[in-house]
C-alpha cells in the first residue's frame, strides 16, 4: 500500500540524510525502523507525509503519488496518514476529548475546529476510541494532568480519529518507563491488527521492536542495511546497523568477583537477552 522508490533527501546544509531508499509496506504490516542517531529514521518518516520534502524518488500511497501533491490535495492525502509523536504534541490546556477531536482538523476546517464545533459522529467516534485506548474516565481532564502513558494514548486516539490507512509513529516510547512502553507498543500493534493499518515506527529500543513488529528495517547513514524478520536480527546484524564502535561494549576479561560488581550496559544486555530468548509477542 505504501511504496518508496529511489527516495533520497539532501538537506540544504548538504547532509544526505537518505540515499536511494526502496521500501514496500503491505496493508496491515507493522514495521519498526531502527538505527543509530542520525541514521535518517525521522527524515524517512517525515518524507512520507511531506513534513520534510524528499529531494529524489517516488512515494506512493495506494494510487497516489505523494511527492507531486501540493495545497488541498496534499492536505487531503495527509488525512490518510496518522502521525503519533514522541512528545505527544497535545494542547495542554485543552481536555482529552478536545485533543482527540483536534484529529478532525483536516476534515472540519480550521475555524470550525477552532470554535470547537465538531460533527456529532466525530464526537461519538472519539468516545469510542477513548474507551478503546483505556481512557474513558479521563475525557474531561486537561491534557497537562495526564501521565506520559496516558498522553500517548490520547495521541493514538487522535491519530485514529481521522481513520488513517497508515500510521507514522516517531519514537512513541522515548519518554516512557519500560512497562508503559510495552503497553503502548502492544496497543499500537493491536489497533493495527484490528483496523488492518500499516505502521512505520521509528524506535530506539531494539528489544521492543523485536517483540512488537512484524518486520524490522535497519538504517545506517541514510541507507537500508537490514530488512527482515525480528528473529533474523542477530548480533552480527546489529553490528552492521549500529557499528562496531557503539555496539561492542564487552569489557576486558576480569576475575569473577570483580565481574559480579561490574555495571552492565543495559540496552546491550537487554537486546542480547531478548535475542537469545527469541522474539516473544
Ligand atoms: N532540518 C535539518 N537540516 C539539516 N540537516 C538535518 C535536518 N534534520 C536532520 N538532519 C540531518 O539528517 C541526518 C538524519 O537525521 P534524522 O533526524 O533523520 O536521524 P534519526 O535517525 O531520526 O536520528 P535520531 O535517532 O537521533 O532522532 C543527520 O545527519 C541530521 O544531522
Amino acid at each position: 500500500m505504501l511504496t518508496l522508490s529511489g527516495v533520497g533527501k539532501r538537506y540544504p546544509t548538504g547532509d544526505r540524510a537518505l540515499k536511494d531508499i526502496e521500501l514496500t509496506l503491505p496493508k496491515g504490516q507493522v514495521m519498526a525502523l531502527i538505527g543509530p542517531s542520525g541514521a535518517g529514521k525521522s527524515t524517512l518518516i517525515r518524507c512520507v507525509n511531506r513534513l520534510v520534502e524528499p529531494t529524489q524518488g517516488s512515494i506512493r500511497l495506494e494510487d497516489t503519488e505523494l511527492t507531486k501533491l501540493s495545497g488541498h490535495k496534499l492536505r487531503h492525502a495527509r488525512r490518510s496518514m496518522g502521525m503519533i509523536f514522541q512528545e505527544y504534541a497535545l494542547v495542554d490546556r485543552l481536555t482529552v476529548m478536545e485533543n482527540v477531536l483536534s484529529g478532525q482538523l483536516g476534515y472540519v476546517g480550521f475555524w470550525r475546529s477552532f470554535l470547537r464545533r465538531y460533527p456529532q459522529e466525530a464526537v461519538v467516534e472519539a468516545f469510542r476510541l477513548l474507551e478503546r485506548v483505556g481512557l474513558p474516565h479521563a475525557i474531561d481532564k486537561r491534557a497537562d494532568a495526564l501521565s506520559g502513558g496516558q498522553r500517548q494514548r490520547v495521541g493514538i486516539a487522535r491519530a485514529l480519529l481521522q481513520s488513517p490507512k497508515l500510521l507514522l509513529v516517531d519514537e512513541p516510547t522515548a519518554s516512557l518507563d519500560p512497562k508503559t512502553s510495552r503497553q503502548i507498543m502492544r496497543l499500537i500493534r493491536e489497533l493495527c491488527a484490528e483496523r488492518e493499518l500499516a505502521a512505520i515506527i521509528n524506535i530506539h529500543d531494539v528489544a521492543l521492536a523485536q517483540q512488537f513488529a512484524d518486520r524490522i528495517v535497519g538504517l545506517r547513514a541514510g541507507e537500508i542495511v537490514f530488512d527482515g524478520l525480528p528473529s533474523e536480527l542477530d548480533s552480527e546484524m546489529l553490528t552492521t546497523i549500529y557499528g562496531e564502535e557503539e555496539w561492542d561494549t564487552t569489557p576486558e576479561p576480569m576475575d569473577d568477583e570483580a565481574a559480579d560488581d561490574a555495571p552492565v550496559d543495559p540496552p546491550y544486555a537487554r537486546v542480547m537477552s531478548s535475542i537469545e530468548a527469541g522474539a516473544v509477542r
